[in-house]
């Protein structure tokens, strides 16, 4: 049976320090690295939930060592890939666009399925682009299978990426063990999310590899010895979004310790988006502390290289004193839901008026009342609607456990914000 989770009513401005686990992103394009690497690797601080035990178990099944550290760091040791393997992608669009350039690198046959909602997710791009870069794959979505020989040769290919980043990260990341490297050249609409694409160039070039992104929609790998890793993950900004969010929505004040001066995530624009919206946002030693406005300013934002913020910013401003315009993120129909459908739909289903235009949302503030606000096992539309929850009472999040793709426990952590007992 789905769980349903009363979504707790904040008794007043949230005030709390709230420290937050490892980055989704950072962990997986290191676990990937660190199984490629020269030697044995050391990441500190990892994320664990579902998404990287997902992506650790498919470097497992391939042959790598993947062992817990006294510390929780995570020791990875590179083998000989090797199939035949079976991977489980979950969910998770890091799994299914990273892994199989990886697989294609091993000999033997490799299995790939996931949920059934992944079998929805736009996956053809990847493994058509590495058919031309040498690999034999039968399937175009999930279920597939990869027959790999041990290596790739590489080389360049052209794809269009519009509908996901993702796309060309997972074939930079493996590409220095492909013989010619890879160039990867962009053709379509605008690549979405381009902030994750320089994630994961600068950590290919922080493991010594050559990149050459000077072209616009153009990526040069050089083939190269991948460097073993010792790295402490930074915290998952795009995860610390409710909880700032909570301070936003009741004028109260939460701190994120740990928020990095510089960084290649995405979720640090949340700090210019709660500034637009009148929340007062500061950095220092401390972490990231946000101060709630006493009334939200409604935003008109492009969010296209940040889409996975939308459903913390549709929800914040469902709260605002006017109408706010999200742009930019059609793509977001291919995410772990429809995420434009689905938000459309549960604000709606609390009086909130809602319309979705082609590349975004209008959200209008109304009186909200409480009712099921459904999670389409999507994680950020849990969070949205614990977001939610503080202010409206009544809120029932189906499916909190959802939240587990990204966030260990997130029930846990909402009360402990709270002051209250999970
Ligand atoms: O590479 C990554 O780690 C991610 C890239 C983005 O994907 P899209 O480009 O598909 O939006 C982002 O939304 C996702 O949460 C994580
Ligand atoms: C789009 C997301 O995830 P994925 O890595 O599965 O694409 C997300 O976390 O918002």
């Amino acid at each position: 049976m789905t769980q349903l989770w009363p979504a707790p009513v904040a008794r007043g401005a949230v005030h709390a320090t709230v420290p937050v686990p490892g980055s989704k992103s950072i962990t997986n394009r290191a676990l990937v690295l660190a199984a490629l690497a020269d030697g044995p690797s050391t990441l500190r601080a990892p994320l664990r939930s579902r998404d990287t035990e997902l992506m650790a178990g498919a470097l497992r099944s391939l042959g790598v060592e993947i062992q817990d550290g006294p510390d929780g760091s995570w020791q990875v040791t590179p083998g000989e890939l090797r199939g035949p393997a079976e991977v489980d992608c979950g969910l998770a669009g890091t799994v299914m666009r990273f892994v199989p350039p990886v697989a294609a690198l091993a000999v033997g046959r490799v299995t790939f399925d996931g949920d059934p909602q992944a079998r929805q997710r736009p996956l053809g791009t990847v493994l058509d682009a590495l058919r031309e870069l040498g690999a034999d794959i039968s399937g175009d979505a999930l279920p597939f299978d990869v027959h790999g020989t041990g290596k790739l040769t590489g080389g360049t290919v052209t794809i269009d990426a519009s509908a996901s980043s993702q796309f060309v990260s997972g074939l930079l990341l493996s590409a220095p063990r492909f013989e010619q490297g890879v160039t990867v050249r962009h053709d379509g609409k605008p690549v979405p999310s381009l902030p994750h694409i320089e994630m994961t160039v600068a950590m290919l070039r922080a493991a010594g590899i050559d990149v050459d992104d000077r072209e616009p929609n153009t990526w040069r790998v050089a083939p190269g010895e991948i460097r073993a890793l010792d790295v402490e993950i930074e915290p998952d900004l795009s995860n610390a979004t409710p909880f700032l969010a909570a301070a936003a929505v009741t004028g109260g004040t939460v701190t994120v310790p740990g928020w990095p001066a510089q960084t290649t995530q995405a979720g640090d624009a949340i700090r210019d988006i709660l500034s637009l919206m009148g929340a007062q946002v500061e950095r220092s030693e401390a972490g990231l502390t946000v101060t709630g406005p006493a009334e939200l300013a409604p935003v008109d934002i492009d969010l296209h290289d940040v889409g996975e913020l939308t459903p913390t910013v549709a929800a914040l401003a469902a709260f605002a004193t006017g109408r706010s315009r999200l742009r930019g993120i059609a793509h977001l129909r291919g995410h772990e839901t429809d995420r434009l459908a689905a938000l459309q739909n549960e604000l709606t289903k609390l009086g909130g008026a809602v319309e979705q235009t082609e590349d975004g949302l209008l959200v209008e503030p109304r009186p909200l009342t409480g009712g099921n606000w459904h999670s389409y096992a999507d994680h950020r539309m849990a969070t949205a609607g614990a977001i939610l929850g503080l202010k409206v009472p009544g809120v029932v999040v189906e499916d909190i456990a959802t939240t587990a793709k990204t966030i260990p426990d997130f029930p846990g952590m909402w009360a402990t914000m709270l002051g209250e007992s999970a």
